[in-house]
Parts: structure tokens; C-alpha cells; sequence
């Protein structure tokens, strides 16, 4: 592969454990994961076994127990500013309008307002908000916020996206919705995506490669696809594609034993 855009080199994340900290539960062990500039990588594994916990890694938010996070080469220090992340809970600020709160990085990062406030409506429309922008979050549905979102993650152009569970909350219409928006404007900039979840489908619909993982502790990844399907895709229709249905199979028969597996693990706790 050409110089990764993100790369997690043999992270492994230990945390203290709640019961006994000289004990320490690991996560994560020695997974190794690369995204290439441009392409759209899904990663699956059971519920808790460390999904958000790498992304939070590729994000610069935590920093690994051992390993090393390279951007585009660079080692990673603090956090990583090369990519826009979108998580799974409601990240708009109540007191701001969706245009104001799209424009927040922009106001950070030091752009005149009304500069900001162009690109802002720019990227409103674009994600079918046109003529939102005064909304406050409490008057706009799931689907409205996650839309403000995605525009608040896209508006500083980064290189990396790293979306852990973005649609998870929405409606299956919505979340679809969504979902063929996402890829429109992927396929239209080509940026790295990261994108974590626990549906299947979502992951080979969207992606170029799906990365399974371990059910924890010490995940890991266990299995790698590449997802052959012609783009454009219409993440319904490519649904009943034949070799949709055959990737299904393949991933689903590494992924359903640690599924099981993180599951009992979830009851004994
Ligand atoms: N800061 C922390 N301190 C202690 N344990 C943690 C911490 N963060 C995560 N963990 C533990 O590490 C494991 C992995 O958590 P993580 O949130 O990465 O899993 P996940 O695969 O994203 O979960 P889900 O699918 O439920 O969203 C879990 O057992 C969790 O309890």
C-alpha cells in the first residue's frame, strides 16, 4: 500500500481495571490496521470489544499503552488534526443554531465570520439543510441534527473522517438516507474514512474493505475483505447485488463466533 493516510502500528490499549488497578484490563492487543489516502474502511467486532477505543486512538483522543499512530508518515502527537470525527451521540451545542454550530471549528480554527458563515450555508445545502441554518438542535429531528453534524465534521476539509456509530440512532429510512449522502459526498472528495459499526450490511455497503475484529479483551483483527462491488453504490439496492450476499456470508461466518463470544462475556459482567 502507498503511504497510509492513518495507520495504527501494533496498538495495544491497557486500562486500569475498575475492580483492581494493579490488574489493568487490555483492550486492545497488537492490531495493526492502515487506511489508504481516499479509501472507505468499515471496522465490525462484537459490542465492547474495542472498536471505539482504536478509532479514539486514530483520533489522538487516547493515547496508546504501546504502538505508534503515523498521519500521512507523521507520527502522531496530540491530538490529530488531519481528521474530522463524527460520534455516535448528539455533539451540537443547544445554544447555537445549526448554522452557528456548523461553524464553530471555523470560528476555532480563527476564520472571519463571514467567511465562515458562507462555507457554513455552503455545506448546508449540501447535506439538505438549506434554509435550516437559524434551527435551533431541539427543532430539528435526529436526521436534521446528524445532518448538521455531518457538516460540521466536513466544513474544515480533513483528510481523515473517523465516524464511530454515526447513524446508529436513526430510523432505517433516515439512516439510509444518510448513508447514500455520505458515500455521494465521499465519492465526490475521496477522503480516508474510519467508520466503526455494528451492522454488517452498513459496512459492506459503504466500504472499500470491511476489518473484523476479536471480541475482547486483547482484540484484534481477525479477518479482512475487500468489498468488490462497482460504485456507485444505493446502499438499499446493493443489498440484493449477488456478491453482497456472497461478502455477507464470508464476513458474517468469521464475525458470528466472537459475536457469541462478546455476548457471553457482556452477560458475565
Ligand atoms: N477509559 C476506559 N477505562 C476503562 N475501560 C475502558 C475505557 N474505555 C474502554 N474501556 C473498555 O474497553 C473495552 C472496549 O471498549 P470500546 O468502547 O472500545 O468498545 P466498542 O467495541 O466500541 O463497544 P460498542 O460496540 O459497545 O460501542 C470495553 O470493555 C470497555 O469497557
Amino acid at each position: 500500500m502507498a503511504e497510509a493516510a492513518l495507520l495504527l502500528d501494533d496498538i495495544t490499549c491497557t486500562f486500569a481495571s475498575r475492580d483492581d488497578a494493579s490488574k489493568g484490563y487490555t483492550a486492545v492487543k497488537n492490531s495493526t490496521l492502515a487506511i489508504a489516502p481516499g479509501e472507505f474502511v468499515s471496522v465490525v467486532g462484537p459490542t465492547g470489544c474495542g472498536k471505539s477505543t482504536l478509532l479514539n486512538v486514530g483520533a489522538g483522543l487516547l493515547e496508546p499503552t504501546s504502538g505508534q499512530v503515523k498521519v500521512f508518515g507523521e507520527p502522531l502527537k496530540g491530538i490529530n488534526k488531519r481528521a474530522g470525527y463524527m460520534f455516535q451521540g448528539d455533539a451540537l451545542l443547544p445554544w447555537r443554531s445549526a448554522l452557528d454550530n456548523v461553524t464553530a471549528g471555523l470560528e476555532f480554527a480563527g476564520v472571519p465570520k463571514d467567511e465562515a458563515d458562507r462555507r457554513a450555508n455552503e455545506w448546508l445545502k449540501r447535506v439538505g439543510l438549506g434554509g435550516f441554518g437559524n434551527r435551533y438542535p431541539h427543532q430539528m429531528s435526529g436526521g436534521m441534527r446528524k445532518r448538521a453534524m455531518l457538516a460540521q465534521t466536513l466544513i474544515r476539509d480533513p483528510d481523515i473522517i473517523l465516524m464511530d456509530e454515526p447513524f446508529s440512532a436513526l430510523d432505517i429510512q433516515t439512516r439510509q438516507l444518510m448513508e447514500n449522502e455520505v458515500l455521494d459526498i465521499w465519492m465526490a472528495q475521496r477522503k480516508a474514512v474510519l467508520f466503526i459499526t455494528h451492522d454488517l450490511d452498513e459496512a459492506i455497503a459503504m466500504s472499500d474493505r470491511v476489518i473484523v475484529l476479536s471480541a475482547g479483551p486483547a482484540t484484534h483483527p481477525i479477518g479482512e475483505f475487500e468489498i468488490d462491488i462497482p460504485r456507485p453504490r444505493d446502499v438499499a439496492e446493493v443489498r440484493n447485488d449477488a456478491r453482497f450476499v456472497e461478502l455477507h456470508k464470508a464476513i458474517w461466518d468469521v464475525l458470528r463466533e466472537e459475536v457469541l463470544k462478546g455476548y457471553a462475556q457482556q452477560k458475565r459482567v
